[in-house]
């Protein structure tokens, strides 16, 4: 069976002709209920690849190659009104900044009801009435004295549950969660991934969840995808990711991670900077960050020609010479 999601090659640009893609080559697909995280640093192009999906590119992005295909319908050839109504409907989406999303004019209980009235064409009365519903089920107390509040009046913990509310009214196919717990404090944090989780079971929904924090994803996806500078570079599930990971940048991530922090107490920051590596066209573009270059002596190897994704027998996907050498030896 395809999967629900489909990026395919997909490959994105900005600026003049000739400047290295912020997406490149990129290819992922999401099978029914399951949920996919992306997992990079910041500028690897996570939010690109979520709203490419949604296709609510910036302005003077330009897709230069690739499909993404949702349930078999093509998103990139689809017409503005066939995108109104996955967006509104079958996709969701959820934000980092929750209290900057919410209409501050408006209360939260007006912005709730607003999707029910539009998309499934609620009476006010029914709406009003679904709205103190859903409030209460993402986990909110007081949900009538809630409903009359206005985006100043929340924390960003009940603001987040609030936009969840939102983005699981129309009971979501797929929801694309973009950092949504980085702005929280840890407590809440988990209350809401717990929350996300708990709904994908019920609802049966897909997720693609992005965030920089392998610690952050590990308790939700079944599977993870990591990115560096617009390339995938590692893909396989979350127990293979975590236990066995095949690229030098997957295990820098997991020493970066909330979990391994705590566990230690130290601070990990992974040596060099990623702004240069998209502009590498012929090597491995996290060859002048990586700790097993000469110690493999690859340089030669890495520095001539960017590896392929390379998989083993059990479905783990990585980009990286050592690995592929060390898979040709055993
Ligand atoms: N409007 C824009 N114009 C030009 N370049 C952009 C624009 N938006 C993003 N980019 C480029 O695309 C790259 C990928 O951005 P993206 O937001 O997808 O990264 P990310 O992995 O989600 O990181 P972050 O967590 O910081 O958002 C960025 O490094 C930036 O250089």
């Amino acid at each position: 069976m395809p999967d629900q999601l489909e990026i395919d090659n997909l490959t994105v640009s900005f600026g003049a002709e000739g400047a290295p893609p912020v997406l490149d080559g990129v290819s992922l697909g999401v099978a029914k209920g399951e949920v996919l995280a992306i997992v990079g640093e910041s500028g690897s192009g996570k939010s690109m690849t979520a709203m490419s999906v949604m296709k609510l590119l910036p302005r003077g992005a330009r897709m230069k190659a690739g499909g993404i295909r949702f349930d078999g319908v093509d998103i990139l050839g689809a017409d503005e009104r066939t995108m109104n109504r996955i967006r509104g409907d079958r996709v969701s989406m959820l934000f980092q900044q929750p209290k900057r999303m919410l209409d501050p004019t408006a209360t939260v209980g007006r912005q709730v009801a607003e999707p029910l009235r539009r998309y499934a064409g609620l009476s006010r009365h029914k709406a009003a009435d679904r709205v103190i519903e859903l409030l209460s089920d993402v986990g909110i107390a007081e949900p009538e004295r809630r409903a009359k509040a206005y985006a100043h009046q929340l924390s960003g913990g009940i603001a987040q549950r609030v936009m969840i509310a939102m983005a699981l009214a129309g009971e979501p196919e797929l929801l694309i969660a973009d950092e949504p717990t980085t702005a929280l404090d840890v407590t809440v944090e988990v209350q809401v991934l717990r929350l996300i989780a708990t709904k994908r079971a019920e609802l049966g929904m897909s997720v693609l969840f992005i965030s920089h924090d392998l610690g952050v994803v590990s308790s939700l996806a079944d599977r993870i995808a990591v990115m560096y500078a617009g390339r995938i570079v590692e893909v396989g599930t979350t127990d293979q990711i975590l236990r066995q990971p095949q690229h030098p940048y997957t295990r820098s991530l997991i020493k970066c991670a909330t979990l391994a922090r705590e566990l230690d107490g130290s601070l990990f920051v992974i040596p060099g900077d990623v702004s240069s590596a998209r502009s590498i066209t012929k090597g491995c573009r996290f060859m002048p960050r990586c700790p097993v270059v000469e110690e493999a002596h690859l340089h030669d190897s890495c520095d001539a020609e960017e590896p392929p994704l390379s998989g083993c027998a059990n479905g783990q996907v990585s980009r990286c010479w050592a690995t592929i050498e060390t898979r040709r030896s055993a």
